[in-house]
């Protein structure tokens, strides 16, 4: 198939050098020279060292036409897709594949059709060539609008050393990860510790509890099955930090407004867990530009 891929972080890679192998694969990059360094190089997986020659383009150049188009920016980058995405073939199947759940309405009012979905891998930007996968997963994906025959689409996306699997309905797949982002995120970016500590500390068990009662309670998920979900993705990504903490530290704007920031907007309750975290992300935030500008 014709495959599009925007953005060239962890994710796009990721997907540029799995799919690269059975696909024609263009990824769509904002800067000149990490087009000239995937043009000359590759994308090369860390670790293996084994490289996929794929197309690149800089997506200034346009995009062209594609069965498939992969969305892989952060949800605050999306925004500035809306024109990029706005003159899409009305035949092309758009894939979303953010955390939160912000881009959802947006993403509804697109021409093209429309699926979304949720990586279970990890993946991390070595370079702007370079990509590690870190945990081993799968992507789910589900219908959101449009004429596309989401079986047959799926079935053809599906390898084996890179699973994609169609889940009936998007909402449930998209809010259970909401909840396991709302309560590791902010959590272990705030307190500076890896996913694994949440469990190991009482207090922020506690805290961590009180954030998927009020979640779920807002999602109209069942809090004892999701809560069950947050503790074994904390207990399997123990080791490593979330990508809230990795933002931060970094100096770049978090995913906070889409992830708790969507939880706040849709609820009719108080849910002062999550509305207090959201300022303190924000804080955060604030205090470490203001370093990064000092210095
Ligand atoms: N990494 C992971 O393991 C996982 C990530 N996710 C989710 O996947 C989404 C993407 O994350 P990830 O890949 O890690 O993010 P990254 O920050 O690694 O990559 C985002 C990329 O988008 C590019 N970009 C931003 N704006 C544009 C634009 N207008 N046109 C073209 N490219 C653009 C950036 O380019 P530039 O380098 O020039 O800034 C950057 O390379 C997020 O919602 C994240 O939460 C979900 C599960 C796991
Ligand atoms: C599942 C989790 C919490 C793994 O770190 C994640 O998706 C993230 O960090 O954004």
């Amino acid at each position: 198939m014709e495959i599009g891929i925007i953005g060239g972080g962890a994710t796009g890679m990721l997907l540029a050098h799995y799919l690269g192998d059975n696909h024609q694969v263009t990824l769509y990059v904002r800067r000149k020279e990490q087009a000239a360094s995937i043009e000359s190089k590759g994308i090369q997986l860390a670790v293996t060292n084994i490289t996929t020659i794929i197309h690149v383009r800089q997506i200034d150049e346009g995009i062209r036409n594609h069965a498939i188009l992969f969305v892989c920016v952060k949800q605050n980058h999306l925004d500035h897709l809306t024109p990029v995405l706005n003159k899409i073939a009305d035949s092309t199947t758009v894939i979303f594949l953010q955390n939160g759940m912000a881009h959802i309405e947006k993403a509804k009012e697109l021409s093209a059709n429309v699926m979304v979905g949720v990586i279970e891998h990890g993946a991390l930007k070595v370079s702007d060539h370079t990509v590690r996968h870190s945990g081993k997963g799968i992507i789910r994906v589900a219908y959101l609008t449009g004429s596309v025959d989401s079986i047959s689409l799926v079935e053809r996306l599906n390898q084996e050393n890179f699973p994609f699997v169609l889940e009936p309905d998007y909402y449930p797949m998209l809010a259970k990860k909401l909840v396991i982002n709302a309560v590791i995120n902010p959590l272990t970016a705030l307190f500076e510790i890896r996913n694994g500590q949440l469990l190991d500390n009482p207090f922020l068990t506690q805290l961590a509890r009180q954030l998927c009662r009020e979640a779920c309670q807002v999602l109209h998920l069942d809090e004892i099955e999701e809560w069950t979900n947050v503790m074994q993705i904390a207990r399997a990504t123990a080791g490593n930090y979330s990508s809230m903490y990795k933002d931060i530290t970094n100096g770049r704007t978090t995913e906070i407004d889409a992830i708790t920031g969507y939880l706040l907007k849709n609820s009719t309750e108080q849910i002062s867990g999550h509305a207090l975290l959201l300022q303190a992300i924000k804080a955060k935030q604030y205090e470490k530009r203001k370093e990064g500008e000092d210095e």
